[in-house]
C-alpha cells in the first residue's frame, strides 16, 4: 500500500517563484527515502505539503494522501487534517522542542492527539504515559536526561528527542526535514542510524531531506532528487552515479554536496542562516494552514 501518494502538485509562492512545477511521488510502506537536490529545488516545500503546512496552488488538480487519508486536494486542506497529522511525526532542523519544558514532557506531548485537551493543558500525564515516554527516550539513548530542560541539550540530542516524540506519537510516517543540517558528523551519524533503526525495526516509513549525498547513500534505500521543482531522479540509491550527481548539482556549485564524513561541511552555516530567514517568511502561511 502507498503510504504517501502525491499527484500533480504545483506551488507558486509568487508569480515568479514557482517552487514546485508538477510533482508526482509515491512512497511505499516501510521505505526510507532521501529527498535530495540543490538548494532551492523545492525539498522543504514538498515536505511541508505532505504535512499540510503549505498548500498547493488552487485550481490545480493536485492531491496528497497519507495512509489513504487526504491531506490536501486542489490546494485545500482536508477537514480531517488533525487525524491525518496525528500519524505523521515531524523532525525539523530546528524549532523541534518547547525549550523551557523538560525532555520528558516534550516527548509526552507527542501523545497529545490521544489525550483529552483539558488534561494535557493541566499537565496531567498518567503513569502509563510517563512510562511510554521514558521507553521512547531509552530507545534513543536519552533516558538519563529525561528531567532536564530541552534547551540544555545539544542539537543532536534535541533531534533524538524529536524522534522519541514521534515514537510516543505512534507515528506511521516520519518526515525529517534536514535533521542533520546543523550537526557535527558524529551526531549526524547517530541521528541517521536512529532513523534507519526505527525504519527497519518498527516498519516506520521515513522521508528525510539531506544536503549531503553520502549520508543518503549510507542510510537510505531510495533517492528522490528534485531540481527546479521537478523530480529529476527517482530510483534505488545505488543507481545514482557521478554523472547524474554532476547534472543534478551542476559543476559550478562550489563545494561538493558529497561531504567528508569526518569534516563538517563548511557550507552548513550559510544554509542554516538562509533556512532561518526563510522559516520566518513561511510563518504566516504556516499559521494559516495550522489553524484550519
Ligand atoms: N514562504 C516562501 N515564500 C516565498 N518563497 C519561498 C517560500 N518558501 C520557499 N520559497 C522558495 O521556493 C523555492 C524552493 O524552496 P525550498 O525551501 O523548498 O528549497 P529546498 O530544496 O528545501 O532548499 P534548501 O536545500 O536550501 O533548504 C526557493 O526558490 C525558495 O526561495
Amino acid at each position: 500500500m502507498s503510504i504517501i501518494e502525491i499527484t500533480g502538485v504545483k506551488k507558486h509562492f509568487t508569480k515568479d517563484i514557482h517552487a514546485l512545477k508538477h510533482v508526482d511521488l509515491s512512497v511505499e510502506q516501510g521505505e526510507m527515502i532521501a529527498l535530495i537536490g540543490p538548494s532551492g529545488s523545492g525539498k522543504s516545500t514538498l515536505m511541508r505539503h505532505i504535512s499540510g503546512l503549505t498548500l498547493a496552488d488552487k485550481h490545480s488538480d493536485s492531491s496528497i494522501k497519507v495512509l489513504g487519508n487526504t491531506i490536501q486536494q486542489k490546494g485545500k486542506l482536508d477537514s480531517n487534517i488533525r487525524t491525518s497529522r496525528a500519524q505523521i511525526g515531524n523532525v525539523f532542523q530546528q524549532f523541534n522542542l518547547v525549550s523551557r519544558l523538560s525532555v520528558l514532557t516534550n516527548v509526552m506531548i507527542g501523545g497529545l492527539s490521544r489525550i483529552p485537551t483539558y488534561r494535557s493543558l493541566l499537565g496531567w500525564f498518567t503513569a502509563e504515559e510517563k512510562h511510554m515516554a521514558l521507553e521512547a527516550l531509552e530507545r534513543v539513548g536519552l533516558k538519563n536526561v529525561a528531567l532536564q530542560r530541552a534547551s540544555e541539550l545539544s542539537g543532536g540530542q534535541q533531534q533524538r528527542v524529536a524522534i522519541a516524540r514521534a515514537l510516543m506519537q505512534k507515528a506511521k510516517v516520519i518526515l525529517a526535514d534536514e535533521p542533520i543540517a546543523s550537526l557535527d558528523p558524529e551526531s549526524s551519524r547517530i541521528v541517521m542510524q536512529l532513523l534507519k533503526d526505527i525504519n527497519e525495526k518498527d516498519g516506520i516509513t521515513v522521508v528525510v531531506t539531506l544536503h549531503q549525498v553520502d549520508y543518503a547513500q549510507k542510510y537510505c534505500q531510495r533517492a528522490v532528487a528534485l531540481q527546479n521543482g521537478e523530480v529529476f531522479f527517482d530510483q534505488k540509491i545505488q543507481h545514482l552515479d557521478e554523472e547524474q550527481l554532476a547534472a543534478l548539482y551542476g559543476v559550478q556549485q562550489g563545494p561538493s554536496p558529497i561531504s567528508d564524513f569526518e569534516t563538517k561541511d563548511s557550507n552548513n552555516t550559510g544554509l542554516t542562516e538562509l533556512q532561518h530567514s526563510r522559516n520566518k517568511l513561511k510563518t504566516t502561511e504556516e499559521n494559516h494552514a495550522m489553524h484550519h
